[in-house]
């Protein structure tokens, strides 16, 4: 659960007369009580709400004054209806979609109605809730909605002339291209230097990173060319880890750059480091009072990315920041509220279609003919939704061939079709595995020989050696709990270990032990996700440390006692592996269950599949991936509409 009672209450009540106004309603509504804790509890006994809902819809019963028991009732319900939305990491409820969640203990009338009660002046004044076009919010994520649209639209980078952009163009891929496909690559260059803002989606090694630095590139000499001041870029992603392979991806593509430019980043931070996180605040030292002096900014990873935190890194942007989203919209949703960048990639419906003034400057400017043509102009339908021209898919995949299992598996998986996965699944391929009938016991001895060798490696005091193999092979689970969730399979792993003598001693420090950091420790430089190894290098006299990949030094190594929150990392949840790949994947589903819904969805099993460069495991009984499939994480949010004025 990722939104607290406190949180809900304390963004949302402005001041003392409000407070003034909670304890004459206590008074005033308790007449209605009775009945409404009676339905509240029932709720809850039921299970159809949780305990922060209940106590969020006497809140807003009490906020609301109303003298009407039915409609003061009206309010609670659709207060816990919306409470465990938000739950669910939606950022609004759909009224026209309630479907009576809470019968037979309460129906909710039709939303005309809800929209009415919510819409009375009495309601309005809580300051707890906004209603728009039949979605009710939360005042608070309206207003995360309302401002990251007003960013995304209202950002005003410098416009270069489109002469220097075709110069750069030139210099960057040289002669015109006749292929009877667009290089989106090159067209995603093209645009992010006419556009104030660029989303650039694409999946596994689509060349996201390659692009962005040709962009970087061509922005920083057009920025010189014209006179200007080198433009201060940042590139950031929402983890340590994601940030790090982003600054190894960097510094691998600026060597086939046209010619060398030292104004562009080779570090990646953090964005909560570039906003400049407090330790115990959610509140950042850059926001919309105290913006961070920049002009580019490139965010990776960006459907990491909750609503909350894109608003608070929009707010600190100058008004003349030029800014790149990057990212793989088909991933994971962030964990926390919102699925933003899937929200503002929806707007493109996969689709590289383009105004047709702006598709003809595209197709001069990277000087590809085939672009010009009909298919990839929007039609006259689309033509009004503004914000669809600053969204590219990159779709050619440089990482795996057209037959590779893993790209062709990923593909399926995306496009929901459940035939097509079995089929890759099933047939005979050197990349992909699939153990559908497979025992706990028999996933553990799969993942053995690994740790095994892991263990010599370790044994031997070779720290580099074992961050080689600690990274060819990965656990992906679905969850921390249960049997097949992270915290048993790694204490199944580690009992194993033991027992074939590979683990020395019970103490919680132990040779072998590969750990995650769970927390960002900004005073020791490590940060959520990243990776260290417990063992004593050669030479070091047996003194166990944990030792850390590091960019200037190779690996740095810190003692045990220093280690801010961490756990065991034999096996890792899908949600922590995001930003990180791995040779080899072997990733576990818990068993489906008849008459259970299921849980796991087809973003979490894509995620888990791209995360394999070259082998993927599947531990799942049929049942369970054909539910995983099936299921797609949609998440209630007015943001797409939002971004295109409505004209959706
Ligand atoms: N147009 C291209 N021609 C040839 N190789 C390319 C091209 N684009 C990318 N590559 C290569 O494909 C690999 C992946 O590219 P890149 O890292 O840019 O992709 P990405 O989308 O950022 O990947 P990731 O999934 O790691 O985020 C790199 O080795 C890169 O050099």
């Amino acid at each position: 659960m990722t939104v607290d009672n406190k949180s809900l209450l304390s963004n949302s009540v402005p001041g003392t007369a409000m407070t003034r106004r909670y304890s004459q309603n206590k008074i005033a509504t308790s007449a209605t009580n009775t009945e409404l804790r009676e339905v509240l509890d029932s709720l809850l006994q039921h299970q159809k709400i949780r305990e922060i809902d209940r106590s969020f819809a006497v809140f807003a019963a009490q906020q609301s004054n109303l003298q009407d028991n039915q409609e003061s009732l009206l309010i609670a319900m659709t207060a816990a209806l919306l409470s465990e939305q938000l739950g669910q990491q939606h950022v609004c409820l759909e009224l026209s979609t309630i479907k009576q969640p809470f019968a037979p203990i309460y129906r909710f009338p039709d939303s005309a109605q809800i929209a009415a009660l919510f819409s009375r002046a009495e309601v309005a004044e809580t300051g707890l809730f906004q209603l728009s076009q039949a979605r009710l919010y939360l005042s608070r994520y309206y207003h995360y909605e309302q401002d990251i649209v007003a960013k995304l639209n209202g950002l005003s980078a410098t416009q270069f002339p489109e002469t220097a952009i075709k110069d750069c163009m030139d210099k960057l891929y040289g002669k015109p291209s006749n292929d009877a496909e667009p290089d989106w690559q090159k067209t995603a260059v093209a645009l992010a230097c006419l556009k104030s803002v660029a989303v650039i989606a694409g999946g596994p090694g689509t060349g996201k990173t390659t692009t962005v630095v040709r962009i970087l590139w061509a922005l920083s000499q057009l920025s010189q060319a014209q006179g200007q001041h080198k433009p201060i870029i940042k590139m950031v992603a929402p983890t340590g880890k994601a940030a790090a392979r982003l600054s190894e991806s960097v510094s691998g593509a600026v060597s086939k750059l046209p010619s060398q430019d030292d104004n562009l980043p080779l570090e990646c931070s953090t964005i909560h480091r570039l906003l400049g996180a407090r330790p115990g605040s959610v509140f950042f030292r850059h926001n919309a009072e105290h913006k961070l002096n920049i002009d580019v900014l490139v965010v990776d990873e960006a459907s990491m990315i909750d609503m909350p935190l894109l608003a608070k890194l929009l707010a600190a942007l100058p008004q003349h920041c030029r800014l790149i989203l990057l990212g793989d919209s088909h991933q994971l949703a962030s964990v926390e509220v919102g699925s933003v960048f899937s929200d503002i990639c929806s707007l493109k419906r996969g689709e590289n279609q383009f105004n047709p003034q702006l598709q003809q400057l595209l197709s001069h400017l990277s000087q590809q003919p085939a672009l010009a043509e009909k298919r990839y102009a929007l039609s006259a339908m689309h033509t009004r939704q503004g914000f669809i021209d600053n969204i590219i898919y990159l779709q050619k995949s440089w990482r795996f061939d057209a037959n590779s299992g893993v790209g062709k598996l990923a593909q399926a998986i995306n496009a929901g079709d459940v035939a097509q996965t079995m089929q890759v699944l099933t047939a005979s391929r050197d990349d992909i595995e699939w153990h559908a009938s497979a025992a706990l016991a028999e996933f553990i001895r799969a993942i053995l020989p690994h740790f095994e060798t892991f263990h010599e490696v370790v044994a031997a005091g070779n720290v580099a050696g074992a961050f080689e193999v600690l990274s060819r092979c990965q656990v992906l689970a679905v969850q921390r709990s249960g049997k097949w969730g992270t915290l048993n399979l790694n204490k199944q792993i580690q009992r194993v270990l033991l027992r074939a003598d590979k683990i020395k001693g019970e103490a919680e420090f132990y040779a072998g032990r590969p750990i995650m950091i769970t927390s960002n420790d900004y005073q020791n430089r490590l940060f959520n996700g990243d990776i260290g190894i417990v063992m004593s290098a050669a030479g070091e006299d047996g003194l166990l440390k944990v030792w850390f990949a590091d960019t200037e030094q190779g690996y740095r190594s810190l003692l045990p006692a220093q280690l801010p929150a961490h756990e065991t990392l034999y096996a890792m949840t899908t949600h922590k592996s995001q930003g990180s790949e791995f040779d080899k994947v072997l990733m576990c589903l818990p068993e489906s269950v008849p008459g259970v819904p299921a849980r796991v969805n087809r973003e979490l099993l894509y995620t888990g599949v791209t995360r394999a460069k070259k082998e993927f495991v599947l531990f799942a009984d049929e049942q369970a991936v054909r539910n995983a499939v099936s299921l797609q994480c949609l998440r209630a949010s007015g943001l797409a509409k939002a971004l295109t004025g409505g004209a959706q």
